[in-house]
């Protein structure tokens, strides 16, 4: 029997691939840890740049950070060196780490119960501040400074607490952003 012209456009459409979803979509670990990855872009470290992106159990984003000077003390003029004579002339007594500022910036009452996902593995000074704040789950792209004792010490203080912590492995090597891919007509055939 033939299909009425509606239903035969149907499904044309349909085989052209245009009524089932998609199939390349991020999914949620990627989706949030591209966004601290995103976040760490607004950082002015010119070494490293990290950002941090906290999620509650309902896959909601609750706070975004990045390494980046306190508020009110400008990062024109704080400095932003490693190896100076005086610690004082270095970055480092100054500088809020990604995740002190994604757990400050929540836009909920608490983190309780929440899950980080962060670039670098967190220092020690960072786990403290995770452990205190409720946080029971630590996602992590890179552990480069595993070696190094304050990376140690966080272990080690997860590990009493029980914050399971485990290295995010990407599927794609890179994610990319096209601004004017918004533009393209996704049913032309050029695309
Ligand atoms: N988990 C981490 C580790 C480091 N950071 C920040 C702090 C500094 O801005 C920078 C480290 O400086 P480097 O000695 O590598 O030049 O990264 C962070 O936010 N979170
Ligand atoms: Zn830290």
């Amino acid at each position: 029997m033939d299909l009425p012209q509606k239903f035969s456009d149907l499904s044309l459409e349909k085989n052209n691939g245009h009524s089932k979803k998609r199939d390349d979509y991020l999914d949620w670990r990627e989706y949030f840890m591209a966004t601290a990855f995103l976040a760490a872009k607004r950082s002015k470290d010119p070494s490293f740049q990290v950002g941090a992106c906290v999620v509650n159990k309902d896959n909601k984003i609750v706070g975004v950070g990045y390494n980046g000077m306190p508020i009110g003390c400008s990062d024109d003029e704080f400095p932003w060196g490693k190896n100076t004579p005086s610690p004082l002339d270095s970055k480092y007594l100054y500088v809020c780490h990604a995740e002190m500022n994604a757990i400050l910036n929540k836009n909920s009452a608490d983190v309780k119960d929440c899950t980080i996902y962060v670039g670098l593995f967190p220092c020690n000074e960072c786990a403290k501040i995770i452990i205190q704040s409720g946080i029971k789950e630590v996602v992590y792209l890179s552990d480069k400074n595993a070696h190094k004792s304050m990376y140690i010490a966080s272990k080690k203080m997860f590990d009493a607490v029980g914050i399971k912590y485990w290295q995010f492995i990407p599927r794609h090597e890179k994610i990319e952003i096209n601004f004017t891919g918004i533009d393209w007509d996704c049913m032309s055939p050029s695309k």
